[in-house]
């Protein structure tokens, strides 16, 4: 049996999955995007950082796409944007991000089950991409305004885990802005917090950008799947292939 206090640990956590759970369910039912702030804790968020910035300092991250800015004068300067890196979890010196990523699944697929039999927004999720880590290194990178998943490549929901400590929006920028269809000119603006989790369904209901950032800002995203949805892209891809 294991001492009280570890049980009190486990139940803990377990009580938070449900708690975040519903309010997850709750939010992307009534809006399609849900924030959820300190959602590992200071000491494992900082963990999951450390590793990103261990990995990052050592060049591991691919060069991002060349984005042209309009420079001061107007001149098309071209600047590296996003540099993105993509991990199952289970690399060496990974287990903090592998640690976010079961915590995120376990979200998740605990929402899968308790809302109406078995689903989410009428979705059954059964698998997901690897972990996307991005970071865009400042100096006025950017990501132009673009839906997820446009045609239905499977993709239902975005899982964004930010990483940014001591972020100041006005300074740093790199707002996330997310246009959510049927908000008529309303938009949902998302501060990139360190240890914020964020969800949004993945597809043309959520057009958003990413504002050119003035410091290095840090981000890991997981896609989940649709069964259906997933199995038809693939039946799709196979045709067009052969
Ligand atoms: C680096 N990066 C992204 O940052 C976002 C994105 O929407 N990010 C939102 C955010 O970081 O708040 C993306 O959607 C994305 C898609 C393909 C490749 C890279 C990508
Ligand atoms: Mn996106």
């Amino acid at each position: 049996l294991l001492p009280p206090f570890l049980h009190r640990n486990r139940n803990n956590l377990e009580e938070f999955i449900d708690k975040i759970c519903q309010y997850v369910i709750r939010d992307m039912d009534k809006y399609g995007v849900c924030v959820v702030d300190k959602f590992l804790g200071m000491e494992k968020g900082l963990a999951v950082l450390n590793e990103v910035l261990y990995m990052y300092s050592a060049g591991l991250f691919e060069d991002g796409q060349l984005v042209s800015n309009k420079g001061s004068t107007n001149d098309l300067k071209t600047i590296r944007g996003d540099q993105i890196i993509w991990l199952d979890g289970k690399e060496h010196q990974c287990q903090n991000i592998g640690m976010l990523i079961s915590r995120v699944d376990a979200i998740i697929m605990r929402a899968n089950k308790m809302h109406n039999n078995g689903k989410i927004g009428n979705y059954t999720i059964n698998g997901r991409t690897k972990a996307m880590v991005a970071c865009y290194p400042g100096h006025g990178s950017h990501y132009v305004k673009h839906v997820d998943n446009p045609n239905r490549d499977g993709r239902c929901i975005t899982a964004i885990y930010y990483l940014n400590r001591d972020w100041d929006i006005k300074e740093n920028g790199g707002l996330l802005r997310i246009f959510p269809e049927g908000w008529r000119d309303q938009v949902a603006d998302i501060e990139p917090l360190f240890d914020r989790i964020l969800f949004f369904w993945s597809d043309r209901r959520n057009p958003h950008e990413v504002q050119p950032a003035y410091k290095t800002r840090y981000a890991i995203t997981l896609w989940y799947f649709d069964a259906e949805e997933r199995n038809q892209a693939c039946r799709r891809y196979q045709r067009e292939s052969a």
